[in-house]
């Protein structure tokens, strides 16, 4: 790794920030935290803290959002979850939030208010300019070392991402090191056959996913599955129904058949797509082969006969790398095809899920513990699958340079 880790640094006595990503699912009418995976997630960095004084950093969703809401539900969780107390500070640059870092003693730990309540975190800028917002100098002058574990923001050029850094020590969390660490195993390290299955709705990201890793070698096969199969199957000349069609119009999705044709072109005998479908017929699931899908039923999961022939290839992979369902698993009549691939791909050696609805299906059925890393970045994990540098790891690494 070129940045630092807590095993880099002494933390005793020490004043320390740490950003995390605890934005998630809310009920906006309850304030209740409805998924806590990445608070879990993050306890080992917290717990690493013990012998500091601990500031912990969040956001919670985006301004305008019904969810952008204050922390003291997350402070309440994380105090129920590492078993010690959280006190929550309604502020964050302001004198009580100053007062409360300065008055903090080891061992004890502090959440301070939703980061984008301040406006400058909600600004995109590059790490020298974000170094001059009046939020990172204010934070950097409070504390003595910056610990960002938030690698399901890291895609984020924000000022707390990636402005800290180049304004005090900072080193990467336990999650942010263990993301880097497996996501970049993918790449180089991992056994083959490598298959990526891409599935779900984001159909952009997926494309840009396959031709990152088809076009470097990365990977062996992609399996294109969900909405990410349909587009396929349209990109090869299979009518896939009105309903089909007319979901990857209202998506914005049909310029995205062109760049799958580009790439069935170039590595089409690396791309595996579905053989048969299931539909709904009268409110029923019925199968189809590929060349038979009626014009007026929607494509909702994986036939049987693609189920088998994709278990099976599943697993005989070294690597699989996870990415968005099979079919709309929501409805029970449609969720085979997700469970089975799920379940084949738990069997595999190196496995890695990013997509918070798999992971979530994952959990649900108690195989967490099969896979070899469940991603906490959305976006970031797809940002970092496309062969990007995330702005804030690039800043981790500049700030070990600096500082280290
Ligand atoms: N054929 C299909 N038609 C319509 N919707 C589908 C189809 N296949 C999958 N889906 C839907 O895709 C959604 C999940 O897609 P998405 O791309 O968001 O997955 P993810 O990447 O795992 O999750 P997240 O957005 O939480 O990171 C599910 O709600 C599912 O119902
Ligand atoms: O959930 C996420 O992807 C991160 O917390 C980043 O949130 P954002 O998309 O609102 O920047």
């Amino acid at each position: 790794m070129a940045f630092g880790t807590l095993k880099d640094v002494e933390t005793k006595g020490k004043t320390v920030f740490v950003r995390v990503d605890f934005n998630s699912p809310m009920d906006p009418s309850s304030e209740t935290i409805l998924d806590d995976k990445r608070f879990r997630e993050h306890i080992p960095t917290i717990l690493a803290l013990e012998d500091a004084k601990v500031v912990v950093l969040t956001h919670q969703s985006r301004p305008g959002k019904k969810d952008f809401t204050t922390l003291k539900s997350h402070a309440d969780k994380l105090e129920r979850l590492i078993k010690r107390p959280v006190t929550y500070i309604d502020d964050i640059i302001g004198r009580s939030a100053r007062e409360a870092v300065s008055s903090l003693r080891n061992g004890e730990v502090i959440m301070l208010e939703n980061l984008r309540f301040n406006a400058e975190e909600n600004l995109t800028m590059q790490p020298e300019d974000a170094k001059k917002t009046h939020l990172v100098r204010m934070l950097s002058e409070m504390g003595d070392l910056f610990v960002n574990d938030a690698f399901g923001t890291a895609h984020r050029s924000q000022p707390s991402m990636v402005g800290l850094p180049m304004a005090m020590k900072s080193v990467a969390g336990l999650l942010m090191e263990r993301e880097v660490s497996m996501l970049s195993k993918v790449f180089s390290g991992a056994p083959h056959p490598i298959i990526f299955i891409l599935g779900g709705t984001k159909v952009d990201d997926s494309i840009a996913v396959a031709e990152h890793v088809l076009s470097n070698g990365i990977a062996d096969q992609i399996l294109a599955i969900g909405v990410v199969g349909n587009i396929f199957l349209a990109a090869s000349e299979i009518e896939i129904g009105n309903p089909s069609r007319q979901l990857i119009e209202s998506l914005g999705y049909l310029g995205e058949i062109e760049k799958a044709k580009q790439i069935l072109s170039s590595y089409g005998d690396q791309v595996v797509m579905p053989v048969s479908v299931a539909v709904r017929e009268d409110g029923q699931r019925v199968e189809y082969p590929v060349d038979g899908i009626p014009e007026d039923a929607p494509i909702l999961d994986l036939g049987s006969v693609s189920i088998q022939s994709m278990v099976q290839l599943i697993k005989s992979q070294g690597t699989i790398v996870f990415n968005g369902p099979a079919g709309v698993f929501e409805d029970p009549d449609f969720a085979i095809g997700t469970y089975e691939l799920i379940r084949a791909a738990s069997t595999v050696d190196f496995s890695v899920v990013g997509g918070g609805h798999t992971a979530a299906v994952i959990e649900k059925m108690g195989l967490e513990s099969s896979y070899s890393h469940l991603s906490t970045g959305g976006g970031a994990c797809i940002e970092f699958l496309t062969g990007k540098k995330l702005p804030a790891v690039r800043a981790l690494e500049a700030s070990w340079e600096l500082f280290g």
